[in-house]
């Protein structure tokens, strides 16, 4: 299902939440709103939703304006942080939940619901704790369930409000990387919260870039990264160096540098203040004389500069654009 959000407007009192907002999501898609905290990300989920509405403008489902649809009838899946399992229920009571809930006329007979929330909990891969209650789960497994109860109404379209927000990084990473499969699998349109871009980066086919209100670009994460529309968007998509070198400034990115233990063309030097590995890649930071800030240089683990390298030490770089 397409969602087409059209010249959206909405403000709380006299602050100006979201400000034109138009945005096309493709059917199948697996769209992030990426940007700072109070941005608007979620206001505009909610908006899809139709949990709020909005000032001014549409949301159009498949080419019909469902702005005045009531969110019960919007048929979407919601996944929030925040939004816990009813404890008292077992995890596959949670699960049914949404079937039961259904008018009595589509509403499935009770073995067509015990099938379909077994083939989902299979689907999570939680099927061996169907009669845990929620507080007997890790929260992990709780999100995993969370999706499963929202998925269990077969929605066509899937908010995700930053799902996996509270839990460590190993388990948000692999995550996120089941979440894309499965989008891939049951091909939904889905349209996910988060502030972190390297959450954004990994999963979504496209990236909708915000900040205070408005959208500072949409494209898929190479184009964003690399192409970034403005300042505001390529200082959020990833760290950056500043080098002041006479008259002009210039920012590169921590990867696009040389460096090397001799003095070289073109090369400054730095003094060595710190060597993190950082697994594939080794960050070293540099205090060059004249400069304020550091300079975060990232070289692949082997690069030949690090060799034997010490704090204190002085190294030659060279950011790659200059
Ligand atoms: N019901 C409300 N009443 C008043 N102000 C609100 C309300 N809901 C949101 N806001 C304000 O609107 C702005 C956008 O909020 P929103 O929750 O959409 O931001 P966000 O980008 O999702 O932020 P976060 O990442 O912190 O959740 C914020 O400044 C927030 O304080």
């Amino acid at each position: 299902m397409s969602i087409e959000v059209q010249q959206v407007n909405k403000a709380f009192g006299n602050f100006k939440a979201l400000n034109e907002i138009n945005l096309s999501i493709q059917s199948g898609e697996l769209v992030a709103l990426l940007g700072p905290s109070g941005c608007g990300k979620t206001t505009l989920l909610r908006i899809i939703a139709g949990l709020e509405k909005p000032d001014s403008g549409h949301i159009i489902f498949n080419g019909a304006d469902v702005s005045r649809r009531d969110v019960r009838k919007r048929n979407v899946g919601f996944v929030f942080q925040h939004y816990a399992l009813f404890r008292h229920m077992t995890v596959f009571d949670n699960v049914a939940f949404g079937l039961r809930m259904k008018p009595r006329r589509q509403r499935p007979s009770e073995s067509v619901i015990h099938d379909k929330v077994l083939e989902l909990l299979r689907m999570v891969q939680l099927d061996w704790l169907a009669d845990r209650y929620p507080e007997q789960l890790s929260g992990g497994q709780r999100q995993r369930i969370a999706l499963a109860r929202a998925l269990a109404v077969e929605p066509e379209i899937l908010l995700l409000d930053e799902p996996f927000g509270a839990l460590d990084a190993k388990v948000r990473k692999e995550l996120r990387r089941w979440l894309a499969n499965l989008h891939e699998e049951i091909n939904l349109t889905s349209v996910f919260v988060t502030h972190d871009q390297e959450e954004a980066m990994e999963v979504a086919d496209r990236i909708v870039v915000m900040n205070k209100g408005v959208i500072e670009q949409i494209g898929t994460p190479a184009e964003v990264y690399e192409n970034p529309a403005n300042e505001f968007v390529y200082h959020f998509l990833g760290d950056s160096n500043q080098l002041q070198l006479d008259d002009q400034q210039i920012q590169f990115r921590p990867h696009e540098v040389l460096l090397s233990r001799r003095a070289e063309p073109e090369h400054r030097a730095g003094v060595v203040r710190d060597i993190r590995p950082l697994g594939a890649i080794t960050r070293v930071t540099l205090k060059v004389e004249g400069q304020e800030l550091p300079i975060e240089a990232e070289v692949v683990r082997d690069d030949a500069s690090l060799n034997g390298l010490q704090r204190g030490e002085t190294l030659y770089f060279k950011p790659k654009a200059s």
